[in-house]
């Protein structure tokens, strides 16, 4: 094996530049449905290789291309839950409209792949049209190798389709010019284990493909795959689609990936001019550049010099020159500890320990609050507060952490305002008194939910597109709030002038600077 892998050519472990071969670019670019004209070019980003561009602008709130993947698998611990094929997930709340689902609407249900029992479907229609494009190449093997991770379950899957010779000669091709940066993963800590699942990837599916191939095509796997979101933030499976993953990283990205069922879908976070290289960013984009570098170092094998990072870690450099390192790992400690207090569903666990980890940073106690993780630490302890009843608590760190973050578009900032949103009404709702002196008064709270919920509806519509069930799911809780009569009638300039005042006040009680303040759209 090691004679074998010591002549992995480089071309063979690090992809080839596809934009160079733009008949085959021409062909991948037919298979997806695009809403302006897409080009496959050598990316304008230092040292990335190929990357995607658009010839035409496109406008925030238009589709920019939906595509079918190559393969889709479920994610570990949801496959009784989730279709296989057309990834409709059983336990959702909503209808297909949107709307919160009722005794009235059929009932969902994904009943197991007899003979395997690894894979679900929620109708014969979808068991019989994924007997006939995948899953009779693997039932038979799952029985024998029941638990593999759903990046190892896509390499089965593509080597399965490969040996049955369901790949064109253009699609495989294709696939195998993605990046791998096998060499990377070879010598990386892991490397035992990715030539160990390979090697195993062969024996179970018995492929013609020598170990150095199946290596390229697991790498190939980690690098490019992509976690199928769903618009409300559950994470479904994993995914690989060729032209996806041609878009080159970000931390200041004008896309963003989201999937309806097993399609996916690119948009806009907002506008993109024609000529532009479109990205999307591969890591938590709310983290700050320190935990963002040394993520994509370790995964994707680069360093990321976008203006963000380099404007963060100037700012960095002048405020806190000698403790980077310690800020890193007190970073680290803090998105550790907030872990833990989520899952064991006890705030004090952070509580208890952060004043430390900050103070080993910043020893004048003067963690700044915008500092990440502390903004989405926030709101991620926020829904502990919520579930114990600590309301107020609970409006306060979900309102600081979401108007502290630095980045302020795209699907996940757009979710936080609907969670911020439920936060109030449920405030409201229970007649939470706050017996503080500057807290806003009732009236004055309805008017900020409200400003909120309104900027909420206009920006869930173009970021996630108008007729999603997603966005329709925002509108009838829209609906719901104003047919309730607790909405002010229009959004005119006497409400503009309400809402600022109100947010003001709520802004000095929350003890957030006035210029993080959401503006009325
Ligand atoms: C999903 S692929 C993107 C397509 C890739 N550029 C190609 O040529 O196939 C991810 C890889 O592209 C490269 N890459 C993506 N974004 C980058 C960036 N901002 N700077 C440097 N390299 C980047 C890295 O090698 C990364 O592991």
């Amino acid at each position: 094996m090691d004679d074998e892998l010591s002549t992995v050519p480089i071309s063979i472990s690090s992809g080839y530049a596809l934009h160079k071969d733009q008949t085959l670019c021409a062909e991948l670019l037919a298979s997806v449905k695009a809403a302006a004209p897409l080009q496959i070019i050598r990316s304008k980003i230092s040292g990335a290789g190929t990357g995607l561009s658009v010839t035409n602008n496109v406008d925030f709130g238009q589709e920019l291309f939906r595509s079918r993947p190559v393969v889709n698998c479920v994610e570990d611990g949801y496959q009784h839950l989730v279709c296989d094929y057309c990834y409709v997930y059983k336990d959702s709340k909503l209808n297909s409209s949107g709307r919160i689902r009722t005794a009235e609407d059929t009932k969902l249900d994904v009943k197991a792949c007899n003979a395997c029992h690894a894979c679900y479907y929620c109708s014969k229609t979808c068991q019989q049209k994924a007997w006939k494009l995948y899953h009779k190449l693997e039932c038979a093997m799952f029985l024998k190798v029941p638990t593999i991770s759903p990046r190892g379950r896509v390499l089965y899957r593509i080597l399965n389709l490969h040996k049955q010779k369901l790949f064109s000669p253009d699609q495989w091709r294709s696939l195998r010019g993605l990046t791998s940066h096998t060499t990377e993963y070879l010598r990386s800590t892991i490397s035992g284990d990715v030539i160990g699942f390979a090697t195993h990837a062969i024996e179970n599916t018995k492929t013609s493909l020598s170990l150095k191939e199946v290596l390229a095509v697991y790498c190939s796997i980690l690098t490019n795959c992509l976690s199928i979101y769903q618009a409300d933030g559950r994470m479904l499976g994993t995914s690989l689609d060729i032209v996806a993953s041609l878009i080159n990283h970000s931390c200041d990205p004008n896309t963003f990936v989201v999937f309806e069922g097993g399609e996916l879908r690119v948009r806009p976070i907002r506008k993109i001019s024609a000529g532009e290289e479109i990205t999307q960013c591969y890591t938590d984009i709310d983290m700050d550049v320190l935990i963002r570098r040394s993520v994509l170092k370790s995964e994707y094998f680069f360093h990321c010099c976008c203006a963000r990072c380099k404007s963060q870690m100037q700012s960095h450099q002048k405020l806190f020159p000698e403790r980077i390192k310690q800020v890193a790992q007190s970073q680290q400690q803090l998105l550790q500890i907030t872990n833990e207090a989520v899952k064991e569903r006890n705030v004090d666990i952070f509580e208890s320990q952060a004043s430390t980890i900050t103070t080993a940073a910043f020893p004048d106690g003067q963690w700044p609050e915008d500092l990440a993780p502390w903004p989405s630490s926030r709101i991620r302890l926020a829904s502990i507060h919520q579930a114990h009843g600590r309301r107020i608590e609970a409006l306060k760190y979900a309102l600081k952490g979401q108007l502290l973050l630095e980045h302020r578009s795209g699907d996940r900032w757009t979710r936080r305002l609907f969670s911020l949103v439920q936060y109030f009404r449920d405030f409201l709702m229970h007649q939470t008194i706050c017996r503080d002196t500057d807290f806003p008064t009732e009236a004055q709270m309805k008017d900020v939910m409200y400003g909120y919920l309104h900027v909420l509806k206009t920006y869930a519509g173009k970021t996630f597109g108008e007729k999603t069930r997603y966005a329709q799911s925002i509108l009838w809780y829209y609906d719901d709030y104003v047919n309730g009569g607790s909405a002010p009638e229009r959004i005119n300039r006497a409400f503009a002038r309400r809402f600022n005042q109100a947010q003001a006040k709520l802004l000095v009680w929350a003890g957030v600077e006035q210029n993080r303040a959401i503006a009325l759209t």
